[in-house]
């Protein structure tokens, strides 16, 4: 028997998760991503927005310590600069939100592009291809494989 997640979105209900920090990049990986949801017939939808991604893993552990959501999307954008910040950032949330899906019951997906410059970003923010929008993808698939496992 071969488990695979479809990408039916109707009666999911979905939470994301989006940081303000690189907002240019942020709210493009929203759009592509709300294209996505609207596209697959998902229509409850809840949107969080944070400062920066290093927020993201607290919200996303409230979400999901609630378990009103089928799964939970997080976007964001680190684009390294001349600090050392970028790092920290960067392994934390990812550590984060990989640690929560350990931890609850429903899929949390990682949506947080990081990038060495705002170009980069822009290219995966919609130039070449919306990263949001395959993120969500993937936020439909894992939503419905767990369905099947449960
Ligand atoms: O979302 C981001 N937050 C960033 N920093 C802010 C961080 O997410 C927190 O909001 C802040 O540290 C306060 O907790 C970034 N950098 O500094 O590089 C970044 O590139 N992206």
């Amino acid at each position: 028997m071969i488990y695979e997640g479809h990408y039916t979105g109707e009666g999911l209900k979905i939470g994301i998760i989006v940081s303000r920090f690189n907002d240019l990049l942020t709210r493009e990986l929203l759009e592509g991503a709300l294209d996505c949801f609207k596209r697959h017939g998902v229509e409850n939808i809840d949107i969080f927005k944070v400062p920066g991604a290093f927020e993201i893993p607290f919200v996303a552990k409230e979400l999901a310590k609630k378990g009103r959501y089928d799964a939970i999307l997080t976007l964001g954008a680190v684009v390294r600069g001349e600090t050392y910040h970028f790092e920290l950032v960067a392994n934390e949330v990812a550590k984060g939100v990989a640690h929560i899906n350990l931890t609850y019951e429903m899929p949390v997906i990682f949506g947080v592009i990081t990038v060495d410059d705002e170009i980069q970003g822009l290219d995966r923010a919609g130039i070449k291809l919306n990263k949001g929008f395959e993120y969500a993808l993937t936020t439909l698939e894992m939503a419905n494989l767990n369905k099947e496992i449960k």
